[in-house]
């Protein structure tokens, strides 16, 4: 690609709005932000040992899980990156208890960011693609202060949504309703370049991504599902399937973004009360909006993600997302196990 060609993300975010008047300039702005916050990120996990990024942070969030050294340092990246803007009202993120609330000391925007900062936490000690994921939402209303819940709105009301996978290359992957852009990070320049886009996810895929060690605890529809794929050519789907795992949600949908496939992490019997292991407002709702704009589908296996009106913050969902004739077969097993 000449440089003449290149098209960095400031101009492709500036013809969105000036020419397609798809986004706000708080808007463009917002995700500028969001964007370069991610690069700072992508230094640090760069570093790895030589940063003393690796590693447990010797705290917990309010989903029980061990804080790695990076989802602490990568969410305050964030959180600082954004705060000051004016774009934003309030902040939510999978490593924070509750919102944060833009300080009086800073205009506030109309806009609500959620994120996972730091994706695919158990692969950072061992240099295994990972990533940040990111929603926008508009806060209904204009009157100052912001509540949690001004954030729970539909996935279907997301104004943007993005991951940025830290991989062998740098990739921001984002759309803001007008199909699915892909930048690439020229590290020598330091601009998110143009890559791909309007990408469009293949309707169908020989290729599911499930974590295969949790077979015993899953429901019915999801083990029969399963099963049918392994049977392979002989069996009822009449054909072989492979199957992947980087246990990164970013990395598996970036696979599934470039080539297809379905990936699948169900609810399953290890904790009954919780229905799946991923959260809705901040991993489900932006891949599932990303998903959809890619021409695939997004659902828990009965119900379409996007629809689903939240009722607390980090609430979990099942999630089967993915090329849209498999993702549709996931859904016939579920059907099925209705009667
Ligand atoms: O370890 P498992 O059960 O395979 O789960 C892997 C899944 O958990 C996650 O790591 C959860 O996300 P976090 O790392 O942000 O907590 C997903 O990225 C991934 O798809
Ligand atoms: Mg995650
Ligand atoms: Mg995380």
């Amino acid at each position: 690609m000449s440089t003449a060609q290149r098209i960095s993300l400031s101009r492709y975010l500036i013809e969105q709005q000036r020419e397609h008047g798809h986004i706000s300039a708080e808007l463009r702005l917002l995700i500028e932000v969001v964007a370069r916050a991610c690069k700072h990120i992508a230094v640090s996990v760069n570093k790895g040992a030589l940063g003393e990024v690796l590693g447990t942070a010797g705290s917990a969030n309010i989903q029980g899980e061990v804080q790695k050294k990076l989802d602490v340092i990568a969410n305050e990246v964030l959180i600082e990156a954004n705060e000051w803007g004016g774009h934003l009202a309030g902040m939510a993120s999978e490593e924070m208890d509750t919102i944060h609330v833009v300080p009086n000391r800073y205009p506030q925007g109309e806009y609500m960011l959620l994120f996972d900062p730091l994706d695919g936490s158990s692969n950072i000690d061992i240099n295994v693609s990972i990533g940040t994921i990111f929603s926008v939402l508009r806060k209904v209303g204009h009157a100052r202060g912001v509540s949690e819940a001004d954030f729970l709105q539909p996935g279907k009301a997301q104004a943007a949504a993005g991951y940025c996978v830290y991989g062998p290359q740098t990739t921001l992957v984002l759309t803001v309703g007008d199909g699915v852009s892909v930048f690439t990070l020229d590290r020598e320049l330091g601009s998110w370049i143009l890559t791909a886009e309007n990408v469009q996810i293949p309707p169908a895929t020989q290729e599911f991504a499930i974590n295969m060690s949790n077979m015993r605890h899953w429901d019915e529809p999801t083990r029969r599902y399963i099963h049918d794929c392994l049977a392979g050519a002989d069996g009822p789907r009449g054909k072989d399937f492979n199957m992947r795992w980087v246990a990164s949600m970013v990395a598996d949908v970036h696979r599934i973004l470039t080539r297809g496939g379905v990936f699948l992490y169900p609810w399953d019997t290890r904790d009954p009360t919780r229905p799946g292991k991923l959260r809705l407002m901040y991993e489900a709702n932006p891949m599932g909006f990303i998903v959809e704009q890619a021409g695939g589908l997004a659902s828990t296996g009965t119900q379409r993600i996007l629809d689903i009106v939240p009722t607390e913050l980090h609430q979990r969902v099942p999630v089967v997302l993915g090329s849209r004739d498999e993702v549709e077969a996931v859904m016939r097993y579920h059907d099925q196990a209705q009667g």
